[in-house]
């Protein structure tokens, strides 16, 4: 097992946010999906607090977050301590943000991406490994910002 993945999205992400479990889980993370399971609206600030705060405190390694642009998780993750949410478009911005940034979240927008991009996607974002060196010094100044 390579560790837990939580998932969340808005109404606007369920498709992908299904794909991207799916994904994760055929890469041998264990998942929580803490939904939504319908199609009803929902506010994403909610579940982009409750995936950053499991992440923040280490109860898992990464959050996947969907919403249709990507854009309002993106901003709400980012707002928790300790996390640093990555908006994804393609797969180079997926592997740079994990090797240059050590992203810890990534964020997708359903409305922007095809299903099969969004899975390359996250598949290219959880096999990509923190680079450190320089980076390691950067990501350090990251998190001297939030004090
Ligand atoms: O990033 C977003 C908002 O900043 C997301 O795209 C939301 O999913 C979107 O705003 C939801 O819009 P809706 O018209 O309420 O479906």
């Amino acid at each position: 097992m390579e560790g837990k993945i939580v998932a969340g999205s808005d109404h606007a992400g369920l498709s992908l946010r299904a794909e991207a479990v799916k994904v994760a889980q055929a890469a041998g993370f264990e998942v929580e999906d803490l939904g939504p399971f319908s199609g009803d609206s929902v506010d994403y600030p909610e579940y982009a607090r409750q995936v950053a705060e499991r992440v923040a405190s280490g109860a898992a390694r990464f959050g996947i977050l969907v919403c249709g642009t990507g854009i309002g998780m993106s901003i709400s993750a980012n707002k928790i301590h300790g996390v640093r949410a990555a908006l994804c478009t393609n797969e180079f911005e997926a592997r740079m943000a994990r090797a240059h940034n050590d992203a810890n979240v990534l964020c997708l927008g359903q409305r922007v991406l095809g299903p099969g991009l969004g899975a390359a996607i996250v598949a290219a974002f959880l096999a990509e490994p923190f680079e450190g060196g320089r980076h390691a010094r950067r990501v350090e100044l990251i998190k001297a910002l939030e004090k």
